[in-house]
């Protein structure tokens, strides 16, 4: 069971997802006005290509708690008139979030900074790595740190373990902050739950490991950061956000990670805030953000 943060408990978010047509937002109103909601957030956005439809409403309704299944029973109607996919969730409820790291500590850095200063709605229970490197970075915000070494032998069932760590802590979202192992087809299925990756560069440009020697090697003049979704593809899921930086021929491969770290950071961080605040809606491998 999710913690209740101390945000409003009577507010609630909806995102709603379906073929465009006239009608689904004054049904969707409609039907929050009858149960006695005020919206005070609303957000949407129909695609062109194929004309899917979108959007995110933040609503009060009094004693929300008491009478969120009440509500999920009323829209079930107007969901199947509309063919509708949707999420109602109370703003209250804070995900619970897993970050995973490897050797670069500067992205899980920033989540525990951000975490520390409750400008991220998440509770972080725990801390997994492949390497014992992150144990005195987490120490300090009372965050466990798991390590679970990997090598090819063991992959399978290190990835089990960690599957057991997530199902016993009750994890709602993985965070690779710079986690550099390729998770499995089964992992991820397992899981099924959202996974965000940070991809040190402005993808669709070099995939896989060592981003940065790539870009230099082609002499770049920008240098970015990825944020996407998690798939059994490598760096090739839903793109959440991405930044860039400028760089020139006076920058070595190590300049370019050392200012790659500050794109990186920022790029997770932000990303990762929408996802929290149910800010992100999938549209096959893109996505709808409604920052
Ligand atoms: N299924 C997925 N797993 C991961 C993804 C992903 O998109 N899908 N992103 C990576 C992060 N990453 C780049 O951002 C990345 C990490 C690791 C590698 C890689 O080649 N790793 C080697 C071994 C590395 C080591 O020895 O530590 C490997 O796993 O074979 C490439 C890209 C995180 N996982």
């Amino acid at each position: 069971m999710q913690a209740l943060s101390q945000t409003n408990v009577n507010r609630a978010r909806l995102l709603i997802t379906c073929a465009d047509r006239p009608g689904v937002v004054a049904a969707v109103s409609q039907l929050l006005y009858e149960q006695g909601a005020n919206v005070v957030d609303s957000d949407q956005h129909t695609e062109p290509d194929d004309l899917r439809f979108f959007m995110r409403l933040e609503f009060d309704l009094p004693g929300l708690q008491e009478r969120l299944p009440a509500l999920e029973q009323s829209f079930r109607p107007v969901a199947e008139r509309f063919g509708m996919q949707w999420q109602l969730t109370p703003a209250a409820r804070v995900k619970r979030m897993a970050v995973f790291v490897s050797k670069q500590d500067h992205c899980l850095q920033e989540l525990l900074w951000l975490l520390k200063k409750s400008e991220l709605a998440a509770h972080i229970p725990l801390v997994v790595s492949n390497h014992p490197d992150a144990r005195e970075v987490v120490a300090p915000f009372g965050v466990p740190l798991h390590h679970v070494p990997v090598t090819p032998d063991t992959k399978a069932q290190a990835e089990a373990e960690v599957l057991e760590l997530m199902r016993t802590h009750q994890v709602d979202l993985i965070v690779l902050a710079r986690y550099m192992q390729i998770l499995s087809a089964g992992f991820i299925e397992r899981f099924g739950r959202p996974i965000i990756n940070i991809h040190h560069s402005f993808l669709p440009a070099f995939v896989g490991a060592n981003p940065y020697a790539q870009a230099h090697a082609r002499g770049v003049k920008l240098i970015g950061a990825t944020a996407h979704y998690v798939t059994a593809e490598l760096d090739a899921g839903p793109i959440i956000d991405q930044d860039v930086h400028r760089v020139g021929h006076r920058d070595a491969v190590a300049d370019l990670v050392r200012i790659g770290r500050r794109v990186e950071r920022t790029v997770l961080a932000r990303a990762v805030a929408w996802h929290l605040e149910d800010r992100v809606l999938l549209h096959g491998n893109k996505t709808v953000v409604f920052a």
